[in-house]
């Protein structure tokens, strides 16, 4: 078997609990002198019902990853799969459907329709695509989400609060294999982020669906079950049952010392010692920036 058959099958053979796999995958934006490695070699897999978080220093290639898992951008060297379906490769109208098909998004500016109510725009994405959303899945999104009252609101007769509920329920309407998060409590006061947070940590514990967040808030983070640390592209660490307190510790070696603390394997794990899962506190992120547009194309 060729190397790329074998990776490809492998790929395939250990899909099941993964949503989402990156093998090698580089990212260089510009070329020569000014090149930019964004993303250099990483291998990542994201599990199935999880919640994994994404941090790391500004420029460490955070939103590159989850732009490049997504297919919302072009690799340039390596490897993605969502599911068993490698998306390296594919052309632009086969991206488009499979985002818009499989791939819930969320992002800090919540890209609402204003001219749409909230059932509409949690339908929106389901709409263009000429699917009818299974009633029963969406009546239960909506009530877990607390939207049942607000679903003839337009987005300026809804709160920020409830504006990024809306995104969140229309990233899950469609009931996708994975939902990208893009710092999507950077808008909101810290109240209103601990909400959204809640839902979506409700949304893999309850309707079992996964998310990835990328965020640079360590109490955002410690909702996750796994935080991912990105520098200079590359993955450094990763902690399991994150708390605040041990996320934020984490990320004080990366200040100060550069992106590689010292004495730290990029390959370790590291394990929220001693911190139980309850002690998740949460915050919301300020210095986030806005990020990205809703993959609404028909195609
Ligand atoms: N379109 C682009 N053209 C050139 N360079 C880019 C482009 N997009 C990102 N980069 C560079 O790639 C690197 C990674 O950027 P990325 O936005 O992924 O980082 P990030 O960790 O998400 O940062 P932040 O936390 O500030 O949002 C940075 O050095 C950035 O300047």
């Amino acid at each position: 078997m060729s190397t790329a058959a074998a990776e490809h099958s492998l790929g395939r053979a250990e899909a099941d609990g993964v949503a989402a796999r990156a093998r090698g995958l580089t990212k260089a934006y510009g070329s020569g002198e000014t090149a930019v490695l964004a993303l250099d070699s990483v291998d990542v897999d994201i599990t199935r019902g999880r919640f994994t978080a994404v941090m790391g220093p500004s420029g460490s290639g955070k939103s590159t990853l989850m732009h490049c898992l997504a297919g919302l951008d072009t690799v340039s060297a390596g490897q993605v799969w969502l599911g068993d379906t490698e998306i390296t490769g594919l052309r632009d109208r086969e991206l488009t459907r499979l985002r818009r098909d499989r791939i819930g998004f969320m992002f800090q500016s919540f890209n609402l329709i204003p001219t749409l109510n909230a059932a509409e725009n949690i339908t929106l994405p389901m709409d263009i695509a000429g699917r009818k959303p299974d009633e029963k899945w969406l009546d239960q999104v909506i009530d877990t989400l607390g939207l049942r009252n607000r679903l003839g609101h337009r987005p300026s007769q809804l709160s920020g609060g409830q504006q990024q509920r809306v995104a969140c329920a229309r990233a899950l309407a469609s009931r996708p294999e994975l939902i990208f998060a893009d710092e999507p409590t950077g808008n909101l006061d810290s109240r209103a982020g601990l909400e959204v947070l809640g839902f979506l940590r409700e949304a893999v514990d309850q309707l079992g669906q996964t998310v990835v967040m990328v965020t640079h808030d360590p109490g955002a983070a410690a909702h996750s079950d796994l935080v991912l640390y990105l520098a200079d592209g590359r993955i450094v660490d990763r902690m399991e049952h994150p708390t605040a307190e041990a996320v934020l510790e984490r990320m004080r070696l990366f200040s100060g010392s550069g992106a590689q603390p010292s004495g730290l394997d990029p390959r370790a794990t590291t394990d929220g010692a001693g911190a139980p899962a309850d002690a998740r506190t949460t915050g919301t992120g300020t210095d986030a920036r806005t990020t990205g547009t809703t993959d609404l194309d028909k195609d």
